[in-house]
């Protein structure tokens, strides 16, 4: 039977902290795996592959069952809904989604507009709250819609609050906090069921101890 078990590896801000905590959790991962190019690593000696891609797509790999499991945040999965198990809490790459606006202003009456790279969590939040708005879909520098005219509030991520502050915003209601999940293909889990468990207990086992 194939044990290899496939992970998908988010790109960017979240590679380093799970890339440390797979290395602490005594995965024997090679040096190159940090400045490499390549999108798909085999690690022969553990039996494993890596995948890399974008944060936004890690689930969507392993949905499809490209990847076995993988590490995403939970702004994405709250985002995308995909038919995934999370697994375990790892703990890294802190920050929460949260609404903001320029201060001392109220939205306005008719359609206000919210501008966001998270349309589905606004559009929930905003229901909850019994609000109709108009959201607005963008892919980045989400700060600057209030600024220009573009949104009466954005829906975005904060961590150390810097952007926010360097543009004169202000936070106006916290919505999820967010770290990084281990998610995994139910199928997977199912067949390679006792390579998941010893990756999730080697896991959490780390997390444990980085709490502490
Ligand atoms: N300050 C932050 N801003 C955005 N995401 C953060 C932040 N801190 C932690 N995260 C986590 O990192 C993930 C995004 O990582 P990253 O910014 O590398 O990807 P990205 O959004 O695709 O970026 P880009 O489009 O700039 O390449 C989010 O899903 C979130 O869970
Ligand atoms: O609270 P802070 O520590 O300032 O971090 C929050 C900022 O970081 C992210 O943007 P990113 O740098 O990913 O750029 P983007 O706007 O192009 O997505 C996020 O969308 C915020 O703009």
């Amino acid at each position: 039977m194939n044990t290899k078990l496939t992970i998908a590896m988010p790109k960017g801000r979240i590679f380093e902290e799970a890339l440390e905590l797979l290395l602490k959790a005594g995965y024997n991962l090679p040096p190159e795996f940090d400045d490499s190019r390549k999108l798909i690593l085999d690690v022969e000696a553990e039996d494993m592959r890596f995948i890399l891609a974008k944060p936004m797509d890690v689930a969507t790999y392993v949905e499809h069952g490209v990847a076995d499991v993988g590490i995403a945040g939970k702004d994405v999965l709250l985002e995308e809904e995909r038919d995934v198990y999370e697994l375990l809490d790892l703990r890294i790459s802190a920050c929460y989604l949260a609404v903001a606006g320029l201060p001392g202003t109220a939205m306005n009456d008719v359609a206000p507009k919210v501008a966001t790279k998270y349309p589905n969590v606004a559009a929930a939040y905003f229901r909850e709250q019994g609000e109709q708005v108009e959201i607005i879909k963008l892919n980045g520098s989400i700060e600057l819609a209030p600024l220009i005219g573009l949104a009466d509030r954005i829906v975005d991520i904060v961590s150390t609050g810097r952007t926010l502050v360097e543009n004169g915003l202000v936070e106006y209601e916290r919505i999820k906090d967010v770290t990084s999940r281990l998610i995994v293909n139910p199928v997977s889990y199912r067949i390679k069921d006792e390579r998941i468990n010893e990756l999730v207990t080697r896991l959490s086992t780390v997390v444990s101890l980085e709490v502490k």
